[in-house]
């Protein structure tokens, strides 16, 4: 188990400030978060590669030992970058074992076979990295990382230099390289769809703090902040007062919501895709349903954003290009919307 206690950083113009985070041996975890939020400076301590004008206190234990003063050779973690940050002058093979010239761990040759067949770079041993392409480079880094058998990786960001064919290649391989070697994974992401399909746990960080932590769905569909929940999407973020199973924005609009038993809460939180566009579709099973004038739709690449406004309140779903066909809908039409109660998500934000 990775566990940071009360660990802060400081540096002239930011401050990581009191992380607690305890990742368990084997899991997929990410840290997710908006840009400058201190993502990469948390992922980098892990690592003990500190930046040389910072000052920092708390502690960081792997399985239990405090590897918080130790040089990053000794943690016992691995580490891979955007850029796979490959020594040019070296071939595949030699960057691969590169590390083990700072190690007394003896090379394992079956293991380094094992990792270049599962990595498929065998017929790259030879070639040098610029004349690698950005999918077989971040290949050979995994393999550099994992060769050492690091108790757990860090991946900042493995994904984003890589063109969407080689992205998808590298997500497959990283979700097979976590399922066959049982290591515990940590990434910087700022790729929705790469964390909900990879990670099992995140963190959200803001301004160089945890703003919240748990599964991946807790943190999609149950955020604790409306900062939380616009971050990951949600899209429609209303206050309003709420009382058992009821939940009124503008003290008029009526949405039914799950039986609450926490008292003071203050938001409510509706993903866009969970309101459906129903027109003269079926909606038994939808406790939510109101009529209301479509006021915009914006094209978002392949799909549609609707902003429907019902009783002043401004809805927002989305649509694919087909469905929007088959609906025949346009701008200033009325429309009828639902969604379930269950897709309500309460939470209790300070004012
Ligand atoms: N060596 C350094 N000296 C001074 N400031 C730094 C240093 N490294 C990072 N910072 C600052 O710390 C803040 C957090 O940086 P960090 O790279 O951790 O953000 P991030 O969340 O990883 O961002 P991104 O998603 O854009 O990569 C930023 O404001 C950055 O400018």
């Amino acid at each position: 188990m990775l566990k940071v206690v009360e660990f802060s950083l400081t540096l002239s113009n930011f401050l990581l400030q009191n992380i607690n985070l305890e990742v368990q041996e084997g899991e997929f975890f990410a840290l997710i978060g908006p840009t400058g939020s201190g993502k990469t400076l948390l992922l980098e301590s892990l690592m003990g590669v500190f930046p040389s004008n910072c000052q920092f206190k708390g502690n960081i234990f792997l399985n239990k030992k405090n590897i918080t003063y130790l040089p990053p050779e000794k943690r016992g973690l691995g580490i891979v970058y955007q850029h796979a940050a490959l020594f040019p002058h070296l071939t595949v093979k030699e960057n691969i074992l590169f590390g083990f010239r700072y190690k007394k761990q003896k090379k394992n040759l079956k293991e380094l076979d094992f990792l270049i067949q599962k990595l498929g770079i065998a017929h790259l041993l030879n070639r040098f990295p610029n004349t690698l392409s950005g999918g077989e480079r971040q290949r050979v880094a995994l393999a550099r990382a994992l060769v050492l058998r690091p108790k757990a990786i860090l991946l900042d960001e493995p994904l984003s230099a890589l063109d969407p064919n080689f992205q998808e290649e590298i997500r497959e391989l990283l979700k097979n390289l976590h399922k066959d070697l049982n290591i515990t994974f940590i990434m910087v992401s700022h790729n929705f769809s790469e964390v909900l399909y990879l990670a099992e746990r995140g963190a959200i960080i803001r301004n160089g703090q945890i703003e919240q932590i748990g599964t991946i769905s807790q943190i999609f569909n149950h955020p604790n902040s409306s900062f939380v929940a616009d971050f990951v999407g949600v899209k429609n973020i209303f206050s309003a007062q709420i009382k058992k199973d009821v939940a009124i924005i503008n003290n008029t609009l009526k949405i039914k919501i799950p039986i609450q038993k926490q008292k003071f809460l203050n938001y409510i939180a509706i993903r866009p895709e969970a309101i459906f566009l129903l027109n003269n579709r079926n909606n038994n099973h939808l406790e939510n349903c109101f009529t209301g004038i479509v006021k915009k739709i914006f094209r978002k690449g392949f799909y549609f954003e609707f902003i429907i406004e019902v009783d002043s309140v401004e809805f927002k779903s989305f649509l694919t290009k087909k469905d929007l066909i088959e609906m025949i809908v346009k701008e200033g039409d009325k429309i009828k919307i639902g969604f379930r109660a269950k897709d309500v998500h309460c939470f209790y934000e300070k004012l």
